[in-house]
């Protein structure tokens, strides 16, 4: 049998990365994706915007739900001040397993938690099992029918404290229309709607970022 798309994700960043070096693992997972192969990673042009709010909030915790291949990881946990974690989620243990391979090479590895589960499982578990009190930054980007239970979910564990920042990817395409109903409408929520495009394509998506009120 061949290779996979993530595994050839990650031959391109050991190929034209240097060890070490998150940016350059970030430039080389955007070049293989916008001129070889593409791949639902956050991107370089939605992540300019992750980047941003990351730099507002600096997040001691930070969870992320949808590892993929880890490039969200890697945009992350490089902008996370020394003693800030990075916990993230990945459900296919084929992503899991590329993920922290390309988390290792940007050397990250001792900024990141990847757990592999399903979310609804393992949200519950996070205080007990991670020693989190509360979230300062979630960064949704895994299954969009999932984004609506699993906020709830945080919500309902304790997760969220009065100023997380809730940030989620997609919102127009593939699209989360019932987790922009849930945020928008409601009183526990600030939110705001950050215009892009989809991952190196000219198709519209963009970003939701929700601050938690309460
Ligand atoms: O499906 C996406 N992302 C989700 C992957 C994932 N990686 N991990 C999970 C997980 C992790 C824990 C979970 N726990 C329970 N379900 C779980 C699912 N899900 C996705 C799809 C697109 C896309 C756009 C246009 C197209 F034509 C085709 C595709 C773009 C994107 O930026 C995405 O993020
Ligand atoms: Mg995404």
């Amino acid at each position: 049998t061949g290779s996979s798309r993530p595994q050839r994700m990650l031959k391109a960043v050991q190929k034209n990365a240097t060890k070490g070096d998150p940016k350059s693992v970030i430039s080389a997972i955007d070049y293989y994706c916008r001129h070889k192969e593409w791949a639902m990673n956050v991107g370089d042009d939605k992540g300019l915007i992750l980047d941003s709010v990351l730099t507002e909030v600096n997040p001691s915790t930070a969870l992320e739900l949808g590892t993929y291949c880890g490039y969200s990881s890697v945009r992350i946990a490089r902008l996370l001040s020394p003693d800030s974690k990075l916990i993230t989620i990945e459900f296919n243990p084929a992503f899991a397993a590329i993920a922290r391979q390309i988390i290792a090479y940007a050397g990250l590895q001792d900024k990141v938690i990847l757990v592999e589960g399903a979310s609804g499982d393992l949200i519950p578990k996070m205080k007990e099992r991670f020693g989190i009190k509360s979230f300062d930054f979630v960064f949704l980007d895994h299954w969009k029918d999932r984004y609506v239970p699993d906020t709830k979910l945080l919500e309902d564990c304790g997760l969220l404290k009065k100023g997380t920042v809730l940030l989620a990817d997609n919102v127009i395409c593939p699209g989360a229309p019932e987790y922009l109903k849930y945020v928008r409408n409601n009183p526990r929520y600030e939110s705001r709607y950050y215009p892009s495009n989809l991952e190196y394509t000219k198709v519209e998506d963009g970003l939701e970022k929700s601050v938690f009120l309460e």
